[in-house]
């Protein structure tokens, strides 16, 4: 059985509301009042066309049947009326196909400015670890982006269907009321299925969201440069391009099956409006030759049905398009509301600079309800001015701690304190301000080496000094300079320089050497308060992480830092070492007396030794 949360929410989606449409409608007029007001016209001209256009044919056909003195002025106004009424009704459409183009790129600029400016605001991870998150968001950025556009223009086809309806509808009633009735009401079918066939849409692009999402991410593993190895060296190719068509081939049988029920739906109501146009024309015929319609009534009437039954038509496809376009704007809505899973409180503490320290505080931590704890009362201090290391076995929680310390995440119970004050009273942005970090899973951006270095601290992105600097404490400021194209050297394959004419001058790094530039962004913030280094020096040689170890050692003195690596031999020197261990801190205290007590660092330090010694040291050692 499927839990709540996982089944389809399609009754979400359908939370269609006036207060969405006229959200919808006021975003598309600020992005685009000018083409507003042109699809406006447009739709109040081609709404009065064809009423008018029948009315001079009528008027044209009664002048040239029963002629009368001086009407040949009459019938040269009626027909210029309708030459003229002709142009405007062939010109109509290609103004509003324009307007409307425009209308749309602007929306789709406005609604993905806020959508994106809205997940800028979510602060934590959490939403970004929810499937349904990017299901919503997904549809949000694809329809919920047309969605104004189109409800705007339903609802303008709607006043347009509504205006030649009315024309027509009078027309026809003045002819033959039964038969406005007939029309009217065979309507309402269509109605009612095109609503029950907007319902099935809505909730078959939620339902089909999750498909979609993973044919896209085997299309992305196929023409990844990242995976392209493992790809071939495995002769992953097949398997991949297997699973994604199959993704795709689900997401074709389930859209072919309601186009077919479309099609069943539609060709019935077709077939409804032929037969009723039928058997009116068949009276039509029969009340000319009994003398009670002239030839220009029987026109008139033929066009009337017509015209209304093609203007109900649109009035039905208008309010459908209004429809569909709301269940879909729903989810731009529902993203647009979503709340924060890190509440920051209205009046924020300011940050104030690190005196004493940060202390962990009977922390507790899971990633969700269900999943397990991976913090189990962690109490830690890291005194301001020092380096605290941290170290544990695999999987213990180590950059699950360095994330609530960046309060990407709250601790499910304790705090996490800030020279005493809970991070939680504080605004996370300034909080991260005051903070640099290298993370273990580091970002290769696409950008240009003085783009990826600068990132580290946006005020210095164009300070090519302050970045060499930085470069030059990661030790990669010789390679960079050496770059054919130095800092402006683009490090990617995947995308062509945009400021530079010769496609293949992309370089690409080694990983080591991206971990000099991933610690190069770090020291640009080297005015903040604390110092993350998770795995900082994974990728790099002997002599390289010796040499960075030294620079990092020089760079921290007085300064506040959290490392954290499996290297020991670089951990020792920091000022206080504290053991993960079973979501604890199952040990602290300085190198020598972490050694002495013979505890799990002192294991995981001799291992390590172990493997660098000869084994006839290593086994002298043992056997001590
Ligand atoms: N976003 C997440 N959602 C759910 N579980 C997670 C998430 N991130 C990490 N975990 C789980 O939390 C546990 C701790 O992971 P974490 O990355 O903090 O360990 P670590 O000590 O840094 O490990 P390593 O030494 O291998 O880097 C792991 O069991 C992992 O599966």
């Amino acid at each position: 059985m499927r839990s709540p949360a996982a089944r389809p929410r399609s009754d979400e989606a359908d939370r269609g509301r006036l207060k969405d449409v006229l959200v919808a409608l006021a975003l598309a007029c600020r992005a685009d009042p000018s083409a507003v007001a042109l699809l406006v016209l447009a739709a109040l001209c081609a709404g009065g066309a064809p009423v008018l256009s029948a009315w001079l044919t009528k008027l044209l056909l009664d002048g040239i049947t029963q002629p009368s003195p001086g009407a040949l002025r009459h019938l040269l106004v009626w027909a210029g009326s309708l030459a003229a009424a002709g142009v405007i009704s062939a010109l109509v459409p290609h103004a509003a196909v324009y307007a409307g183009n425009r209308l749309s790129r602007r929306v789709k600029l406005t609604v993905r400015d806020r959508l994106f400016t809205k997940t800028g605001t979510l602060q934590g991870l959490a939403q970004l670890e929810d499937p349904r998150f990017h299901n919503r968001l997904m549809l949000a950025q694809q329809a919920g982006s047309e969605s104004p556009g189109q409800i705007l223009t339903s609802l303008l086809g709607l006043l347009q269907g509504g205006l030649t309806l009315g024309g027509f509808l009078v027309a026809l009633i003045l002819l033959s009321p039964v038969m406005a009735g007939v029309v009217t009401a065979a309507v309402i079918p269509a109605l009612l299925a095109e609503t029950a066939l907007n319902r099935r849409r809505a909730g078959l692009r939620w339902r089909l969201g999750p498909a979609e999402r993973r044919e896209i991410f085997y299309t992305d593993l196929l023409r990844d440069l990242k995976a392209a190895k493992e790809v071939r060296l495995f002769g992953l190719a097949g398997f991949l391009r297997g699973r994604m068509l199959s993704e795709m081939r689900t997401i074709n049988a389930a859209k072919d099956r309601l186009d077919r029920r479309a099609l069943h739906t539609q060709g019935g109501l077709s077939l409804l409006s032929a037969a009723v146009a039928g058997a009116g024309l068949v009276w039509a015929t029969r009340a000319a030759l009994s003398g009670e319609f002239t030839a220009g009534d029987v026109a008139m009437f033929a066009a009337s049905v017509a015209g209304a039954q093609g203007s109900l038509a649109s009035v039905v496809r208008s309010l459908s398009g209004v429809h569909d376009a709301m269940l879909m704007f729903g989810h731009h809505q529902a993203v647009m509301r979503t709340p924060s899973t890190l509440p920051v409180p209205a009046a924020a503490c300011a940050v104030p600079p690190l005196r004493r320290g940060i202390e962990f505080r009977g922390v507790w931590f899971r990633y969700a309800e269900d999943q397990p704890w991976i913090l189990r009362g962690v109490d830690l201090f890291i005194a301001s001015g020092e380096t605290t290391a941290l170290v544990g076995h695999n999987g213990e929680g180590k950059s699950t701690l360095v994330k609530l310390l960046c309060r990407l995440y709250d601790p499910t119970r304790g705090v996490v304190l800030w020279d005493g004050v809970d991070l939680r009273d504080l605004d996370p942005a300034e909080l991260r301000e005051r903070m640099s970090a290298v993370f273990q899973d580091y970002t290769c951006y696409d950008l240009t080496a003085g783009e990826n270095i600068g990132l580290g601290d946006l005020s210095a992105l164009g300070d090519r000094p302050r970045v060499a600097v930085a470069a030059r404490r990661a030790g990669v400021h010789d390679l960079i300079d050496g770059l054919p194209h130095g800092y402006d050297t683009f490090l990617s394959r995947m995308f062509e320089n945009p400021a530079d004419d010769d496609p293949a001058s992309g370089m690409l790094l080694s990983g080591g050497q991206w971990q000099r530039v991933a610690l190069a962004r770090a020291f640009l913030r080297d005015d903040r308060d604390l110092l993350i280094l998770d795995e900082p020096s994974s990728g790099l040689d002997a002599e390289a992480e010796y040499e960075i170890h030294k620079r990092l050692g020089e760079y921290r003195a007085g300064r506040t830092s959290l490392l954290i690596s499996h290297r020991m031999g670089t951990t020792r020197a920091a000022d206080h070492i504290a053991v993960l261990s079973d979501g604890r801190i199952a040990e602290q205290g300085d190198h020598g007396r972490l050694l002495a007590a013979g505890g799990i660092y002192a294991r995981l330090f001799r291992t390590q030794s172990r493997g660098y010694r000869e084994p006839d040291e290593a086994e002298a050692d043992l056997s001590r």
